[in-house]
């Protein structure tokens, strides 16, 4: 990675549209973005929200049908071409009669044909994404989860300075994800520009510094993972009711400050933009118990962003945006 080099997406007025027998899909309906050197970004959406066709785009795997992706400047594919941008995509890429050590030499030296501006340090490479234990195993032995660490090797050798991961960890198990993650740490120190679609919410949480929420080919929030979680729910306040459960839903139902309030037997759980005044009513005036006030998850945010933009897609003459309809 050379500090001289450093990839700045880009997206401008982005289109996808995909053209069938039967039936026109818009896969990404207008996406403008910017990401910046050394960032680590989280591209959360729900499926078929248009986040593998936008990171297929900035690959050049695919071309915009409207719109330009520029890679620090350059079409994606001659980035990819220079060795600056690689990827561990969903599924392929893999020969399954090859060993892992095999494989690594073999793409290493594909990419040793391109004119360089760093060597490849394969045992770098393998010492950090842990594959030195199977290096002779045939990669038709090695299990999803070192499967894909050999990827992430792959996609290291050419010392790329963005790297994009299309869900990495799918199909993992706990262990694996995590040992996966790990690994990724380990170079996301390296000040490499890193974006990621994922599943998991909660790998966003922990990884990503700022969140992308996709849906329907659209943005619909962007901004610092911490933030995005802020915005959607300020805090769920749950406890006990033993006495009138009901007459105390109702009660908070009416208060302004709150965002949505279910009730499950005698146990009441609130959103709430103000959890200590709520907290303070329930206990003096409703004989709450076991109160537990917690934050909202960025799976609580993604789904009130999401429903945001549903509604106001289909409000036409709300101006709000997405994250002033879920802060309400
Ligand atoms: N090659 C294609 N031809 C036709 N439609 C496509 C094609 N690729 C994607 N689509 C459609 O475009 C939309 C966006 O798909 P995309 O795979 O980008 O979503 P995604 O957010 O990555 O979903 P997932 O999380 O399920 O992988 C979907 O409706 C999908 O069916």
């Amino acid at each position: 990675m050379t500090s001289t080099s450093t990839p700045t997406v880009a997206l401008t007025g982005v289109h996808k549209v995909f053209k069938l027998k039967k039936e026109v899909v818009t896969a990404v309906a207008g996406i403008d973005l910017t990401i910046d050197r050394g960032e680590i970004v989280a591209f959360l959406g729900p499926n078929g929200a248009g986040k593998t066709t936008t990171i297929d785009m900035i690959l050049g795997l695919t071309e915009p049908t409207k719109g330009t992706v520029l890679i620090d400047g350059l079409n994606p594919r001659h980035a990819v071409e220079a060795g600056r941008v690689s990827a561990v995509l969903q599924t392929g890429g893999l020969l399954h009669d090859l060993t892992v050590k095999e494989t690594l030499q073999a793409v290493a030296s594909l990419h040793d044909l391109a004119p360089r501006r760093t060597p490849i340090n394969i045992d770098a490479i393998i010492e950090k994404t842990g594959l030195q234990p199977i290096l002779n195993r045939k990669v038709s032995k090695c299990s999803g989860g070192e499967q894909q660490r050999l990827k992430f090797a792959l996609a290291l050798l050419p010392d790329p300075d963005l790297l994009i991961l299309d869900e990495p960890t799918a199909g993992m198990d706990v262990n694996a994800r995590r040992e996966f993650w790990a690994t990724m740490r380990k170079d996301a120190d390296s000040g490499r520009t890193i974006i990621f679609a994922t599943h998991y919410l909660e790998e966003a949480e922990q990884f990503a510094q700022r969140t992308i929420l996709v849906n329907r080919g659209k943005v619909i929030a962007d901004g610092p993972t911490d933030h995005i979680r802020a915005i959607a729910a300020g805090r769920t306040v749950s406890s006990t009711i033993g006495k009138n459960p009901e007459q105390t839903l109702a009660a908070v139902q009416s208060l302004p400050e709150t965002k949505s309030a279910t009730l499950t037997h005698d146990r009441l759980t609130v959103t709430t933009t103000n959890s200590d005044a709520l907290a303070l009513e329930l206990l003096t005036n409703h004989g709450a118990t076991d109160l537990e006030i917690s934050k909202p998850s960025l799976e609580n945010a993604f789904v009130d962003l999401t429903n945001a933009a549903s509604n106001t897609a289909t409000t036409a003459e709300n101006n709000t945006t997405p994250e002033q309809e879920a802060a309400r």
